[in-house]
């Protein structure tokens, strides 16, 4: 296996006694996207500025292709930065924002700057506005000429700490994909970082799901929202009904009084877990045909779905998103299929949960 290009090894960052950062194993390879995801002070920006050599780690290894680098200056590192507020230069127009850090090199002729400078406006669709000042660009375009600042330099990886935050949603939403497709015409690694699970979701190839200094779970964006490790990312990721309940045995779960068939195993006879069952993946049905029956308390029309608010006997209230319309204090039957009942350990590592999964996926492999 190849070396990724950025490894950090039980990274811990302490500032006096606080420790921030509690711990950070990750691996980056070359030419992927990467997302760091978590709530206001969890550590993301931390992490980049370790990355790029604006802070030291307190313990732990930095590594780029292998080779420590916790010691190499930042100007150093073939890593660069688009912060959240651009950090333009407005005395200066567009081309000298952009050909900023390769001046300093004198290593590039004027005629090799200016191919540099058109290249990367060209690859953030600026064709032409080298000589736009930068109080002449909407907010979107100054997000742009951030990127070509950063991309012209030609490094490995690019770090974004929430460089969309600024945009309105509309825009916002476009730079998504102008993002994405720019990472993967240029094929250099990014890392993202973001607070909102649905930009995570859409953009990266892998997403670090971080709270209190540490990452709670890696995977893709299809991993982590069909498998939440635990109650925070199942709650952080998208919508969800979480419930305490007890595994009965392999391939049964007990919860709201009741067992039901679900497809998982490896746990101890009555061990208890957290149960999440996601809004989309309920259905109503008449009371007869359901395995739980409820009360519609209440229903918004979110455009593609109808988001109803519903109430068992036991008092649990249950988020569903369904295709057509409910009354409000009708009773009805809610279904849900075995694979759909996403079962979580409490307190379980990372590593014990991707251990279980392989466990449970061998096992699917052999009965097939
Ligand atoms: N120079 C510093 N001195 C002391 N504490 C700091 C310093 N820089 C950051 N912190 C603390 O470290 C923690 C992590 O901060 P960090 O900026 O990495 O979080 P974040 O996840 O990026 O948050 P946000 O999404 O709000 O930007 C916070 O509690 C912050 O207050």
């Amino acid at each position: 296996m190849t070396e990724p290009i950025i490894r950090l090894e039980h990274v811990i960052k302490r500032y006096d006694e606080t420790e921030v950062l509690k711990g950070i194993d990750i691996e980056l390879e070359q030419g992927k996207f990467y997302t760091l995801l978590g709530p206001s002070g969890c550590g993301k920006t931390t992490i980049l500025r370790i990355i790029a050599g604006f802070e030291d780690a307190t313990e732990g290894n930095v590594r780029f292709n292998g080779d420590r680098i916790n010691d190499l200056s930042a100007n150093k590192r073939q890593v660069n930065t688009v912060f959240q507020n651009y950090a333009l230069f407005p005395h200066m127009n567009v081309h000298d924002n952009v050909s900023f850090g390769l001046r300093p090199q004198k290593t590039f002729s004027k005629q090799e700057i200016n191919e540099k400078v058109t290249q990367a406006l060209n690859s953030v669709r600026l064709k032409g506005f080298a000589d736009r000042q930068i109080s002449e660009l909407s907010g979107g375009q100054q997000q742009r000429v951030a990127i070509a600042r950063a991309i012209v330099m030609n490094p490995k990886i690019l770090l974004l700490d929430e460089p969309l935050s600024a945009l309105d949603a509309k825009l916002r939403r476009d730079m998504q994909y102008e993002l994405r497709d720019l990472q993967q015409r240029l094929g250099i690694t990014f890392l993202f970082v973001t607070h909102d699970q649905e930009e995570a979701l859409a953009m990266s190839d892998e997403i670090f799901v971080m709270n209190d200094g540490r990452v709670l779970q890696s995977g893709s964006p299809v991993d982590i929202y069909d498998e939440p490790i635990n109650h925070f990312v199942a709650d952080f990721i998208g919508e969800s009904n979480i419930l305490n309940g007890t595994m009965v045995k392999d391939y049964e779960v007990a919860f709201v009084g009741k067992t039901f068939e679900c497809a998982d195993a490896g746990m101890r006879p009555n061990e208890p877990v957290e149960i999440v069952l996601r809004p989309e993946d309920l259905d109503i049905t008449t009371i007869d045909a359901g395995k739980l029956t409820v009360t519609i308390d209440s229903q918004l029309f979110r455009g593609d779905y109808y988001e109803i608010v519903a109430t068992d006997a036991d008092h649990n209230e249950w988020l569903v998103h369904a295709t057509n319309p409910s009354e409000e204090g009708q009773r009805v039957g809610l279904t849900f299929d075995p694979y759909d009942i996403h079962v979580m350990r409490l307190h379980e590592s990372e590593a014990d949960f991707d251990a279980r999964l392989e466990k449970y996926e061998d096992a699917e492999e052999t009965q097939s």
